[in-house]
């Protein structure tokens, strides 16, 4: 291909560095890449992201920018689409998924049980909230929002005691080292599609969905599908006290999809929590019945109750 593809990007340092890796993937292909800054409601307006509409503040202007012509090809967290298609938007590449689990980041090297009760522990995420609650250990949750940079540093300063953040993002800005527990996903589960990545371009432009589709890994698209079907089945929002991991493996007759899902109400102290397998190429059926048989033990409902 003789043309220069351009990039869209945000400015954070995560975006960037997410945007940089893919077009060194797009590079080893053996294409020109230049990456284009487009700037979002959600990186200008510091308010709570719940009140903006949720992250898909930040996904909404990229795809301006491809429908207009700005740009041919973005990259967004995956977790931070919403389950919805875009029209005209293809999604040609999902890339091999890092660690989904969330980390915590605690002053002195501590972890989730050595926190003294009482500690204040920083958060924006309600389903991280609410799983912290929901884990009994008299933990004040803290809202806070804003950059990975700006809520470790919460943490540095002693305003907090702790934060928890994807360890992905941790990991791609090359700071992974200060975590100091991975939590267990029996502990938090992440949210749906958390540690990968959505490749998005023009559905039009073929050439480039054909050339892209080259960096999609099956089998975290079959995860992140089937993760991202509870979530679509419940009706629920990336804001929404929802978790859900998948992961596809080996098992004693080929490849096995599994995965755990749990709803809480805001406060944590109800929940609803559920595990499905089958195979990977069923993986939107066993999301939705999963998604279904949460909906039908109060999945829904309980989500709503306050925080
Ligand atoms: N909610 C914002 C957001 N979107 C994607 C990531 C991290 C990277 C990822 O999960 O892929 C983060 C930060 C965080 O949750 O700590």
């Amino acid at each position: 291909m003789t043309r220069v593809l351009r990039l869209g990007t945000r400015a954070s340092a995560l975006a960037t560095t997410q945007s940089g890796t893919v077009a060194e993937m797009v590079r080893a292909l053996g294409h020109e890449v230049e990456l284009v800054h487009v700037s979002t409601e959600g990186d200008v307006n510091r308010g709570p992201l719940a009140q903006m509409g949720g992250t898909g503040v930040f996904v909404s202007a990229l795809r301006d920018a491809l429908l207009d012509g700005r740009v041919d090809f973005a990259v967004h967290s995956l977790k931070d689409l919403p389950t919805t298609p875009a029209e005209g938007i293809a999604l040609p590449a999902i890339p091999r998924r890092e660690d989904p689990r969330d980390v915590l980041v605690a002053r002195d090297g501590l972890t989730l049980g050595e926190l003294p009760v009482g500690s204040r522990v920083g958060t924006g995420s309600p389903r991280r909230a609410a799983q912290l609650s929901a884990l009994g250990l008299g933990l004040e949750v803290v809202a806070i929002r804003g950059n990975v940079g700006t809520r470790i540093g919460k943490v540095a300063s002693g305003e907090l005691d702790a934060v928890v953040l994807a360890g992905a993002g941790l990991n791609r800005l090359g700071r992974s080292d200060e975590a100091t527990e991975l939590l267990d996903p029996i502990q938090m589960l992440p949210a749906p599609g958390q540690g990968a990545l959505a490749i998005e371009c023009r559905t039009a432009d073929t050439e480039l969905v054909e050339l892209l589709s080259a960096l999609d890994d099956a089998a975290t698209r079959a995860a992140v599908l089937c993760e991202r079907r509870v979530l679509a089945t419940l009706e629920a929002g990336c804001s929404a006290p929802l978790g859900a991991l998948a992961e596809v493996a080996e098992g004693d007759s080929g490849e096995e999809l599994w995965i755990r899902a749990v709803a809480l109400s805001g406060d944590g102290s109800r929940t609803v929590r559920m595990s499905a397998s089958g195979l990977p190429g069923d993986a939107v059926g066993i999301g939705t019945r999963l998604g279904s048989e949460m909906l039908a033990a109060g999945a829904a409902e309980l989500m709503e109750e306050p925080a």
